[in-house]
């Protein structure tokens, strides 16, 4: 039987024809820790005490679990120490962290440390996001980055098998936990998203906030064998962003959380640096594509750290679909 490819062994010798920089792969192999370490707390959370509500509330006014407390404290403990790392900047902390003074080429790290935290206390799928971009010069203290300055990405996966899924900028590669020994090893490789889907996801209860091109296109799905689309389609919402792109890596579909009546003052529900940019890049390195409706995620230069962007990923032609929605209906307002 052929070794197993751990994701020491993906990194050191696939990842990219050159070689990684050893420093990238110490900060990867350190979230992988990082990420472990959270699974484990997850899985004891009963034991532990750690269900429900810190009692506080995050920079963005939302009510953190105490395992959003948890999680981050977890990321920050172990990838502090990470040779060349800059900076840590985190959905749940106000500002950036800063670890040293900014080089060029040293690395900034983004995450969210416990995406779909909902779901921890009905015991479904969760998981930790994290995004990678580099210090341009020194002493540069830039944190507000766009997605296509980002080296890596990636997700870890809390469900019925603990996955690590990543990009270092050339295909989408998923590595599941082995129990025992805590290993990742590749199980996924070159995951791709089929162009056609019929399958979509939306929170399908902010209906009547929607905007005219969203209703459209969920109505039309919706209407199935009859309708325009000629098909009957499925709908999912887990309410967890990591499942439901997990979801669309490994068969397909279309993710939106658009912008609507309810969330419009904020800019829409996900954050750039911690949701959208890096499922963006993984989404568009399996293949498929990211729009907040106009533009292409990748492209978006954030003005803040915690900015909310509209979001819709997953099989390109849907996405496109959905993009020319939004078009015709600026084309039509405009007029
Ligand atoms: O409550 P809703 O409208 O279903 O929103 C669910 C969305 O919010 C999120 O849970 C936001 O992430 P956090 O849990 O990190 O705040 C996404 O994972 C998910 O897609
Ligand atoms: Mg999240
Ligand atoms: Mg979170």
């Amino acid at each position: 039987m052929s070794e197993p490819i751990t994701l020491r062994r993906f990194l050191t010798r696939y990842a990219e024809p050159g070689g990684l920089d050893p420093n990238l792969i110490f900060l990867i192999e350190d979230i992988a820790s990082a990420c472990r370490v959270i699974g484990n707390r997850l899985r004891n959370a009963a034991f532990e005490g750690n269900h429900g509500l810190a009692g506080d509330t995050n920079v963005q006014g939302e009510d953190q679990k105490k395992l959003d407390v948890i999680a981050d404290e977890v990321f920050a403990r172990i990838c502090e120490s990470s040779p060349r790392l800059a900076a840590l900047v985190s959905e749940e902390r106000e500002d950036a962290v800063w670890l040293k003074e900014p080089e060029g080429g040293d690395y900034l790290l983004f995450y969210d440390p416990l995406d779909g935290s909902s779901n921890i206390d009905v015991n479904l799928s969760v998981g930790s996001i994290f995004s990678i971009c580099t210090v341009g010069t020194d002493g540069d203290r830039d944190v507000l980055k766009a997605g296509d300055a980002q080296h890596c990405s990636g997700y870890a996966i809390y469900g019925p098998t603990m996955m690590l899924v990543l990009t270092v900028g050339s295909g989408v590669y998923g590595f599941s936990c082995e129990y025992g020994t805590g290993d990742f090893r590749l199980t996924h490789p070159r995951m791709t998203i089929p162009a056609e889907t019929s399958e979509f996801a939306i929170n399908a209860s902010r209906y009547r906030l929607w905007d005219a091109p969203v209703r459209r296109y969920v109505d039309e799905c919706s209407a199935g064998m009859t309708g325009p689309c000629g098909r009957d389609f499925n709908m999912r919402w887990t309410a967890s962003m990591v499942a439901e792109v997990h979801r669309i890596l490994t068969r397909g579909g279309v993710f939106l959380y658009p912008v609507d009546d309810g969330n419009r003052a904020a800019g829409g529900k996900l954050r750039l640096l911690y949701e959208a940019s890096p499922m963006a890049l993984l989404v568009e390195q399996a293949g498929g594509a990211a729009t907040d409706g106009h533009s292409r995620i990748l492209d978006l230069q954030p003005t803040g750290h915690h900015q909310r962007v509209p979001v819709i990923l997953g099989s390109a032609n849907e996405v496109d679909r959905i993009a020319q929605y939004h078009t015709a209906d600026a084309g039509s307002a405009a007029s």
